[in-house]
């Protein structure tokens, strides 16, 4: 079994519990009652670099990265560096996130907040808007093709954008395929946790000019950035380097100068 697949088993027992205690129609209702989703995408089409940043705890690959006491705090910081959005890990076994952090994040800061977690089930949209999502996750290699578009349907109809995340060059063109409009490449491949900054590069032309490209984890410098920059990402995706930083305000406003000096 794949470090991936590993993952969605404990999210799978994990959202039984949780539709076992709140049934899907209740959620679906508080998904209804919720604020509406902010506005994602023109934001990510302006000409500045767009930085996604990421409250992580702790990972597969690397442990327990930061404790995170209080996250609206870090969200706020992050956003006063200039984060376009910021992704929160919800899933708990692997990552030690939970829906309070999104609660929280999403009352402390204006910009959009994704909810970062292993979507494979409708309960999981209506959740994810419930409290307060702007933006999901979809995982290609996580979802088959049917899948893969009616989430994308789901999400749209939810008022969200989805953050459709490839690894390959095969999930780049159903990505492609199924309209996404927002297109990451996480160089981190999930099934094997090896991280190769390359991979973006090697992708990001066959995105193609039509969608956002987002260049996702292993990122840790300017250097990283400006290289990514020149590749073409329109945005970053940053955990372990922002959480583990003394200054993730800083951190933030250097990546994106770094990746103007890149372009310029
Ligand atoms: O981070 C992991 O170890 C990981 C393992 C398995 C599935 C997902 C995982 N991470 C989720 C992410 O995509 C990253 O948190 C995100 O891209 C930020 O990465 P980084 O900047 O390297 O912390």
């Amino acid at each position: 079994m794949s470090v991936l697949d590993d993952i969605i088993s404990g999210v799978r027992l994990d959202l039984a519990e949780r539709a076992a205690r709140v049934p899907l129609s209740d959620v679906r209702r508080a998904a209804a009652d919720a604020a509406p989703a902010r506005p994602v995408m023109p934001a990510f089409r302006s000409d500045a670099l767009s930085v996604v940043a990421e409250v992580k705890r702790k990972s597969p690959s690397k442990g327990d990265l930061a404790e995170i006491p209080d996250p609206a705090a870090l969200a706020a910081a992050y956003a006063a560096g200039g984060a376009t959005a910021i992704s929160v890990l919800t899933e708990e076994r692997r990552f030690r996130g939970s829906l309070a952090d999104l609660d929280a994040v999403r009352a402390a800061v204006d910009v959009p907040v994704l909810r970062k977690d292993f979507m494979v089930d409708e309960y999981q949209f209506h959740e994810a808007r419930a409290h307060g999502a702007d933006l999901v996750l979809l995982i290609v290699a996580a979802l088959g093709d049917a899948q893969l578009s009616d989430f994308l349907a789901l999400t749209a109809e939810l008022g969200m954008t989805a953050l459709v995340e490839t690894h390959t060059a095969e999930e780049v063109d159903r990505a492609v395929a199924v309209g996404a409009e927002l297109i990451g490449v996480n160089n981190r491949n999930l099934k094997t946790l090896d991280v190769d900054l390359a991979t973006f590069g090697g992708l990001s032309e066959r995105i193609g000019p039509g969608a956002v490209r987002v260049a996702e984890s292993g990122i840790f410098t300017a250097a990283d950035v400006a290289t990514v920059a020149a590749q073409g990402a329109d945005a970053i995706l940053v955990g372990e380097a922002l959480v583990r930083h003394g200054d993730p305000t800083a951190a933030i406003a250097g990546f994106i100068a770094a990746a103007e000096r890149a372009r310029a």
